[in-house]
């Protein structure tokens, strides 16, 4: 075959499974074009960037091919483990490639921008300068020291000195300091030395050395176990034997202050991938590490796309933490990403946790995964206790009984520190008609039969749908019977806030919740002002995770009725990991903690379960009970979501669907529904779902596979949204 009828096969990023044929562009061979390499091609009217994945004998038949316009990369961008890695993903998600491409690939880069260069503005003393003339603990003076030592990046120097490029520029200009740009540092400094690791911390590091080639290890460990600690000496053998390695976090856990300590500690640079990045910044990381310039990268969810071409090891800390799974999109999950790179790379996949999932529990128990527990708090502190409050019959004064707020009381009158936990942000979750019954509710995501409350913020002045995010100023009169007698109903943390600004005048009364800390780092700084002092935090789940609050002794955990009784199957895990992670903040120094739990049903099981056995056997329990109720980790789930503007289009489509995969009779799998989705009516658009299980993957993916193409063609499907959700989190 001539290479002029060799065609180059391209993933575009649109919604259809399967490649398209280009030829090469107009001086090109078909040869010259690197498998891996991103071309931009002509599609339809508009023009796409895709990745050129194959090359062969056209596959589109008589249709016409047409040349791509550009080759865009001289190299492969995407090859090797990483490209196949993503072919897997494809397949697995029931995904188009060319989407499951784009998605992993850094903003820019997917919309053609050159892969950026890499190297690194730095900063260094010069030789022989006098900066012992400059006047002590000024800034410049504080700079020159810590050049002093070694060259810092700007993105160093960012985290070390904040104000430091004024500082930088009097050095500059007396000639003591000057900057250059340099490929980042790859050879490790001396970091600083961390504690020395206990024995159970030195097993479970032996245990990760020990894997050869791929493995994964369960870290559990219980709430300031020092988790961390094994990372940090994980990743330094790593470095040591010259190797990548990747760290996920979640979201919130990508603290200022965490990449401070990895990069203190190692002594190399740190790189971050988070939201918080401009494109340019993601892809000149994504880029670094594709060079092997960047040896650790710690980043959220989407950092699992990252090139590794020298990779030692992955972490994924808080393995259990729902970030982790993209909910829209290509519907990936980092984690289980993360071993089927682990796979490919052979290097060793860490999972840590303190409340492991259960499909991470299940994987350890039957002998997948070597299974190591920290079942100690680091250092001298003590785990907390937990004990559940009974408040039936008491009066509550904004969702806080009397005995709490006596305990609150003696908390901060001994110099300590409270949090108080309550997971609904807003003023109120309701905003009711005394007079006649009406309440608030969201015009785009309500039903006749299910109405759902706009939640009350800014003290009652405005109200704000959490799923939609529809907006609008509370009514002055009620909108029915033009009474006066609207009031918020319940308690959200910006009303909890407010009482227990009046209530302790004395001390600072801080709110943590998305609300308060838009800003990437409003929490650190929040915390930073409250320092050591007596005090109280009012927070959301954002305060359950990572933070190191060593003088906080008191953890109060008000309104978790409602969690106790959802019907999600997945909604005890959660919850219990919740409350674990949220007592887990409790006296992590060398004051002991105390955690209560506010309860209207203090004998529920899984409250009686957690105080006397703990995660562990709360864990033991469910698994029983998943089993016999056949649902994951013990049965594999996709779901099928279809929305449309009327109810009428996605029943027919689903109904279509059930057909299509009950004829495949694929043995073993089962098919649930149409069913209304648990929020039926959301942002205007009609819900429903239709949920396939199956004991065995393989069984799954075979009633998918044998289903899906004929949905993809099918009229009813032109009408409506829909998606596949392979390993559902969320049923929603
Ligand atoms: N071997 C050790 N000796 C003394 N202190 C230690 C040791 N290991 C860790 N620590 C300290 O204990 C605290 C908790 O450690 P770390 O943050 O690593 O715990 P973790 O298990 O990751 O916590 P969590 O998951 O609850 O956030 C830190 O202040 C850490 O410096
Ligand atoms: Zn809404």
């Amino acid at each position: 075959m001539s290479s002029s009828d060799a065609m180059l096969r391209v993933a575009l990023p649109v919604p259809l499974a399967r490649l398209f044929d280009y030829r090469a562009p107009d001086g090109f061979a078909t040869a010259d074009v690197p498998i891996g390499a991103r071309v931009r091609v002509p599609f339809g009217a508009r023009e796409l960037i895709g990745v050129v994945v194959g090359s062969g004998p056209g596959e589109d038949g008589a249709r016409e091919t047409k040349p791509a316009l550009a080759v865009l990369d001289g190299a492969p961008l995407l090859h090797g483990e990483l490209l196949e890695s993503l072919r897997w993903l494809a397949r697995y998600a029931h995904a188009p490639l060319g989407e499951v491409l784009a998605t992993a690939l850094p903003a820019a880069l997917r919309q053609g921008a050159p892969v950026p260069e890499t190297d690194v503005a730095m900063w260094r003393v010069v030789e022989g300068a006098a900066t012992e003339k400059l006047r002590r603990d000024a800034l410049p003076h504080r700079l020159a020291d810590l050049l002093a030592s070694r060259a810092r990046s700007e993105d160093e120097l960012d985290e070390a000195l904040p104000g430091w490029r004024t500082a930088a520029r009097t050095l500059a200009t007396r000639g003591m300091a000057e900057s250059y740009r340099a490929a980042p540092e790859r050879i490790a400094s001396a970091g600083v030395p961390g504690p020395a690791l206990n024995d159970e911390q030195r097993a479970a590091v032996d245990a990760i050395a020990a894997q050869d080639g791929f493995g994964a290890v369960l870290l559990e460990g219980v709430t300031g176990s020092g988790k961390t600690e094994v990372y940090l000496h994980a990743i330094a053998d790593c470095l040591a034997r010259d190797r990548q390695a990747l760290v996920l976090v979640p979201e919130i856990g990508l603290t200022p202050q965490t990449l401070a300590r990895f990069r203190a500690r190692l002594g190399i640079e740190v790189h971050a991938l988070h939201s918080g990045l401009t494109d340019a910044a993601r892809a000149r990381v994504w880029a670094a590490a594709a060079r092997g310039e960047a040896r650790v990268i710690v980043g959220t969810r989407s950092a699992i796309f990252t090139p590794l071409p020298d990779a030692g090891l992955i972490v994924i800390d808080e393995e259990h933490d729902g970030s982790y799974k993209q909910q829209d999109g290509i519907r990936y999950h980092a984690r289980d990403f993360a071993l089927v790179r682990g796979k490919a790379l052979a290097v060793p996949v860490v999972l840590g946790s303190a409340t492991p999932s259960l499909e991470s529990l299940h994987n350890a128990q039957t002998g997948r995964y070597t299974h190591v527990r920290l079942s100690q708090r680091a250092g001298d502190a003590k785990p907390p206790t937990v004990r559940v409050l009974d408040v039936r019959k008491r009066p509550l004064d904004a969702g806080l009984s009397a005995d709490l707020l006596a305990k609150l009381r003696a908390t901060v009158d001994a110099g300590g520190q409270a949090l108080v936990f309550r997971n609904r942000r807003g003023y109120a979750p309701v905003l009711l008609c005394h007079d006649c019954g009406w309440s608030a509710a969201c015009k785009r995501c309500s039903t006749p039969d299910h109405p759902h409350p706009m939640t009350v913020h800014a003290g009652g002045r405005r109200l704000q749908c959490h799923h939609c995010g529809a907006r609008q100023p509370a009514p002055m009169a009620c909108p029915d019977c033009g009474g006066l007698a609207l009031q918020p109903q319940g308690v959200g943390t910006e009303r909890l806030e407010e009482r227990l600004i009046e209530l302790f005048p004395d001390v600072p009364v801080l709110r943590v919740d998305r609300g308060s800390t838009r800003r990437r780092d409003a929490l650190e700084s929040l915390l930073g002002e409250l320092g050591d002092r007596a005090g109280i935090l009012v927070g959301t789940q954002m305060l359950a995770k990572g933070h190191d609050l060593p003088n906080l002794t008191l953890v109060a955990v008000v309104g978790i009725d409602e969690g106790l009784f959802s019907a999600d199957f997945r909604a005890g895990e959660k919850l219990a990991q919740l409350l674990i992670q949220v007592a887990g903040r409790a006296g992590r120094a060398r004051r002991a903690g105390e955690v209560w739990l506010q309860t209207h049903h203090p004998s529920h099981p899984l409250l009686q379960v957690l105080i006397s056995g703990g995660y562990r056997a709360f864990a033991e329990q469910e698994l029983v009970e998943r089993e016999a109720a056949g649902f994951p980790p013990f049965a594999h789930l996709a779901l099928l979501r279809a929305e449309a503007k009327s109810a009428e289009p996605p029943a027919a489509f689903l109904s279509l669907a059930k057909q299509i995969f009950d004829a495949a009779n694929i043995p073993g799998v089962e098919v649930h529904g149409p069913l209304p989705a648990p929020m039926p009516r959301r942002a205007g658009f009609q819900r429903a779902q239709l949920l396939v299980s199956a004991p065995q993957r393989r069984a799954l993916h075979a009633a998918l596979d044998a289903g899906l193409p004929a949905l993809r063609d099918a009229p009813e499907g032109r009408r409506l949204r829909w998606s596949v959700d392979v390993d559902p989190v969320d049923l929603y």
